[in-house]
């Protein structure tokens, strides 16, 4: 079954928020952009507010669309949809115990991350 997932590269100032996925979840042990799951018939934005909210403790107020991923991990099918999410209110914090970090967009390529996003910080370090 392809599970569909929101992700939202929070972006303040040349940085990303990134945060670190624990060694229990899947793809764990790796850097990912906060989201998650749809539920329901949730749409990916309303998805996107909702973990944002739920992982990372902000009120997302501006969000675009930026790419959709699938990607066939063997034991899981994802269909991720990334969006940029450039206006925010709150402070950014790993609501989850998760370690966080802001990093500079030209120095993502130094985190390792779960395959389906290497096409992803491919074309932030290009954009
Ligand atoms: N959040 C997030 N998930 C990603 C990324 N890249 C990627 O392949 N995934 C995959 O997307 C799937 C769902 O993400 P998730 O584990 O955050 O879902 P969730 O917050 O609803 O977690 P839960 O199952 O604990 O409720 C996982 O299989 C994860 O490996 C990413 O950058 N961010
Ligand atoms: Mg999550």
């Amino acid at each position: 079954m392809l599970v569909k997932v929101a992700v939202g590269i929070i972006l303040r100032e040349g940085h990303v928020f990134l945060a670190f996925r624990n060694a229990n979840q899947h793809q764990g042990g790796l850097w990912e952009f906060p989201g998650g799951k749809c539920e329901g018939s949730e749409t990916p934005e309303v998805a996107l507010a909702r973990e944002l909210k739920e992982e990372c403790g902000i009120t997302v107020n501006s969000s675009c669309h930026f790419k959709s991923v699938c990607h066939d991990y063997g034991d899981k099918q994802v269909e991720l949809c990334f969006y940029k999410v450039n206006g925010f209110s709150g402070e950014v914090i790993g609501k989850e115990g998760q370690e966080t970090r802001w990093v500079p967009i030209s120095a993502l390529s130094q985190y390792d991350f779960p395959e389906a996003n290497k096409v992803i910080v491919s074309a932030l370090l290009s954009s």
